[in-house]
């Protein structure tokens, strides 16, 4: 997270990466590694959008290949079977890590695979202190790097003049705020459903675990059994707290926000969190995008806004 962004060879490799090979962006999550194949990564060099329209087609580049799971699953196998498919004779990895513990082990990995694949390539972690946007909080090298490109993809969808609210249900949910310049405020952090549940579990005697995807998308609020009370619980609580988050943040604004949903556990609550003066967008794989899109950025123009 801290220092520059550290770009070179991995894995004593000797094919250097050419850009017309796409580029491969890497989010290690607390749950999950998401990995997002990008044949033509271009740069977001003209935002923020101008038009008023609803946005037709998402300028975002679309990841033409992707894989996730849980590192201990893609390692198992997956990984190296992916990795060796890719269409690519040499690739830019561009890494987002929230959990230092397993980047070291997964890079490893992926060096390897490619290695034996005969794919060669170049590794950019991304910190905070080079992303293209400006990060006004008290310690900018601090922001988890997953919440900065979500901002990073959030600008590029941005329309003129807008703030952002960006919200990632993930094994936290973050409630990030970009303003109408682009600069990321800050935001929200609370646990994501399934980290929640996993808590009470792990505290109480007496609650079962709610294992991951079975938590209904519309439970009864009135569970008549200890699940139901737990998913009852756990959504309701999940959407009441976003609901209150967005109208709180959006109490701030001088206009009304774009709202982006993302991360492993958003589908499903998109519709419930619309307000009166703002909807929200899915969008699946804006880290993903963000990731890609700070890499082509890196050494290019910031996203934001300048300061006036
Ligand atoms: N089908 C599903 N329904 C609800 N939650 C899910 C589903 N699949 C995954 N999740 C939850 O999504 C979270 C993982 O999302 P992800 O965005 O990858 O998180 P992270 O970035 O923290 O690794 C986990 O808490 C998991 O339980
Ligand atoms: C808030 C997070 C735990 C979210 O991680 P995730 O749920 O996506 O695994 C992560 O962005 C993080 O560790 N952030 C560091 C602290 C901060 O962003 O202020
Ligand atoms: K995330």
């Amino acid at each position: 997270m801290r220092g520059k962004p550290w770009r070179g060879m991995v894995g004593g490799m000797s094919t250097p990466a050419s850009p017309s090979d796409g580029l491969l962006a890497i989010d290690i999550g607390n749950s999950r590694v998401k990995l997002g194949w990008f044949a033509n990564p271009s740069a977001c060099v003209s935002p923020p959008q101008t038009t008023a329209l609803p946005i037709a087609s998402s300028p975002l580049p679309e990841p033409g290949e992707t894989l996730s799971g849980s590192a201990a699953e893609l390692l198992a196998g997956p990984l190296a079977e992916w990795l060796a498919s890719l269409p690519a004779e040499s690739l830019q990895i561009a890494i987002a890590s929230v959990c230092p513990a397993i980047s070291e082990p997964f890079e490893t990995a992926v060096s390897t695979a490619l290695a034996n694949a005969g794919i060669g390539f170049t590794v950019l972690r991304l910190t905070n202190s080079a992303a293209p946007l400006t990060i006004d909080v008290e310690a900018p090298a601090l922001v988890g790097a997953d919440r900065i490109a979500a901002a990073v993809a959030a600008n590029c969808l941005r329309l003129a003049d807008t703030p952002v609210i960006v919200i990632d249900i993930g094994t936290a949910i973050t409630v990030d705020l970009i303003d109408s310049k682009g600069v990321f405020q800050g935001g929200a952090i609370l646990p994501g459903p399934t980290l929640a549940g996993a808590a009470l579990a792990e505290r109480t005697a007496l609650l079962p675990k709610v294992l991951p995807g079975e938590l209904d998308r519309s439970p009864d609020p009135v569970g008549r059994n200890t699940e139901a009370a737990l998913h009852a619980g756990l959504y309701w609580g999940a959407v009441g707290a976003l609901r209150e988050l967005i109208a709180r943040q959006r109490d701030r604004l001088p206009r009304p926000p774009q709202v982006l949903l993302t991360g492993g556990a958003a589908p499903g609550f998109a519709r419930l969190i619309g307000g009166p003066d703002y909807t929200v967008r899915h969008v699946p794989h804006l880290t993903l995008a963000g990731i890609a899109l700070s890499a082509t950025m890196v050494d290019t123009a910031p996203v934001s806004d300048p300061p006036t």
